[in-house]
């Protein structure tokens, strides 16, 4: 049997929901296929209970603390997973409620839970069923990447999605990668009271970012008993008393858990993409054009499938950028869009544009500011002083070319650097403008005004 629509989305990540919107709102039929949990990794075992989880980390943090403001609890402060792990689920759940009544009430889409394949360039198969559409939008997402170790086969590791399940805490818990995912995970399961070893493979943890970067969160993350190694190489496993056994170059770490944070793959190799005639490139991602147009013609890619973004914000800006060519006449690209991130530790690094070196790398002259958050009176106030700004201007046409600002707020604070760079205006906007106080972000016009050449 063959049902048409005007349109079918595969997966329910953080674009194919909103498309599906826009597009039946503009009188279209959509099938919505999702083989697993509608709203994909960013609501199920991304974001969303990462997010939750770093906010009871940072409670169960700050009541450590809480003798350093003067404030006394009845005892030493003890963190009930089963708990933490409920009021996660409660979220998670209220936000997958949402999303699914939200998708099924939504008139002239269909939406099916199964696995899609590509049987043609306008034809899918799902359950046994073959649709057929002009237009295919694929919003696949990814998965954890799984090393080929000796002895990993034999041991119960963990990726992001097995954290979800814990509710009870680790004695040591392992974490392998130094990124992202291994770092937000390493800070909260210390805070928790778990015993944590980040190992990283590079020379240095968050490697694409500035070496200063990296120092600092390290140091950060020491400083509160997470014990690193990098340029960590040759790694082996093995089932032991104590859960398991790690082996590596000059190391040999007895574990209670091990987590697998060191990258992700596209999923583009269950689509059968061949079938289509849909290009990918190398690692697996989905070739796309600066409209998120792939090789065939009336087949689009969005999300982390196409290699051009990893995050939520990315995935969701490629729906913005396919309906407004679509729908709006308004050809909207993601060359336009201005890279933007945070890392999600407290304090978090709020990141956008360049770094130093690519700044470097490009050659033209530049302006720095730095400021530590010592000199910061509102990190003061909070006792919360760990980190620093820094700025990176273009010397001559006075546009802020990027930030890293690793202190309380600085995933907040960022945007207004942002903001600045999307209208396109001179530094000395921000820098005239008139903050708050006592706030962190006043302290961004005080930055700029201290801006120093880069030599
Ligand atoms: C632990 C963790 C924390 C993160 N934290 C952040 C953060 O704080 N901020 C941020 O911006 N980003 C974060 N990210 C990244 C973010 O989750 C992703 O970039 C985001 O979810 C975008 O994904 P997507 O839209 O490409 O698809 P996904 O969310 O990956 O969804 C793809 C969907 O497609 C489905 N699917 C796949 N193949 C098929 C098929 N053949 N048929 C049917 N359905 C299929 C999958 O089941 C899945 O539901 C985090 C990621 C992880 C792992
Ligand atoms: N705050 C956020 O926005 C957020 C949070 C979590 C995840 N994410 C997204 O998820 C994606 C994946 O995150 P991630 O942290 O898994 O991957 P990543 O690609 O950012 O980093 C992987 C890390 O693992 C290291 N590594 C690779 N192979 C290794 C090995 N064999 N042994 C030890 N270390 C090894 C790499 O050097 C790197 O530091 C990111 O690209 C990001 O976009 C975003």
């Amino acid at each position: 049997m063959t049902r048409p629509f005007d349109a079918i989305i595969i997966g329910s990540g953080q674009a194919g929901p909103f498309l599906a919107e826009r597009l039946t709102r503009a009188g279209q039929t959509v099938a919505l296929i999702e083989r697993e949990h509608l709203g994909g990794t960013c609501v199920n075992d991304g974001c969303i209970p990462t997010k939750t989880l770093v906010a009871s980390a940072r409670v169960a943090h700050l009541a450590r603390r809480a003798a350093d403001y003067g404030v006394m609890l009845g005892g030493p402060v003890r963190v009930d997973m089963a708990k933490v792990k409920a009021r996660k689920d409660a979220v998670v759940q209220a936000s997958i409620d949402g999303l699914t009544s939200w998708l099924e009430n939504m008139e002239r889409l269909t939406l099916i839970r199964g696995e899609a394949r590509f049987e043609g360039p306008h034809a899918v198969s799902v359950n046994g069923e073959t649709l057929t559409a002009p237009k295919i939008f694929i919003n696949a997402g990814g998965r954890p990447v799984i090393p080929d170790w000796p002895g990993l086969a034999d041991i119960p590791y963990l990726t992001n999605t097995g954290m979800m399940g814990l509710d009870a805490l680790p004695e040591h818990l392992i974490v392998v990668g130094g990124s992202y995912i291994g770092l937000e995970f390493a800070q909260m399961y210390r805070r928790f009271g778990a015993a944590v070893t980040v190992l990283e493979y590079g020379d240095r943890l968050i490697a694409r970012e500035d070496p200063e970067i990296s120092q600092a969160v390290r140091a950060m993350l020491e400083a509160e008993g997470i014990v690193v190694h990098t340029g960590v190489r040759d790694f082996a496993v093995r089932p032991d008393a104590a859960g398991l056994r790690l082996t590596a170059t000059g190391l040999d770490i007895p574990g209670s858990h091990l987590l697998l944070a060191i990258g992700r793959l596209p999923n583009s190799d269950g689509l059968d993409l061949a079938a289509a005639g849909v290009e990918t490139d190398a690692r697996g991602y989905i070739k796309v054009d600066d409209r998120l147009r792939t090789n065939v013609d009336g087949v689009w890619a969005l999300g982390d499938i196409n290699g051009r973004g990893a995050f939520t914000h990315t995935s969701y800006n490629d729906f913005e950028i396919v309906a407004a060519n679509l729908l709006d006449d308004d050809p909207r690209q993601v060359s336009d869009r201005i890279p933007a991130y945070a890392l999600f530790t407290d304090p978090p690094l709020g990141r956008v544009g360049m770094t130093e070196a690519e700044v470097r790398a490009a050659g033209r002259p530049a302006l720095v500011g730095v400021m530590p958050m010592t000199r910061v009176g509102r990190a003061k106030e909070r006792g919360e002083t760990t980190g620093f700004m820094k700025v990176l201007v273009d010397a001559q046409t006075q546009r802020i070319l990027g930030a890293a600002l690793l202190c309380i707020e600085g995933d907040e604070i960022v945007h207004s650097l942002l903001d600045v760079m999307a209208a396109d205006a001179p530094y000395t906007v921000i820098q005239r403008s008139v903050h708050i106080h006592p706030t962190v972000s006043e302290l961004i016009p005080t930055l700029l005004g201290q801006l120093k050449p880069l030599d």
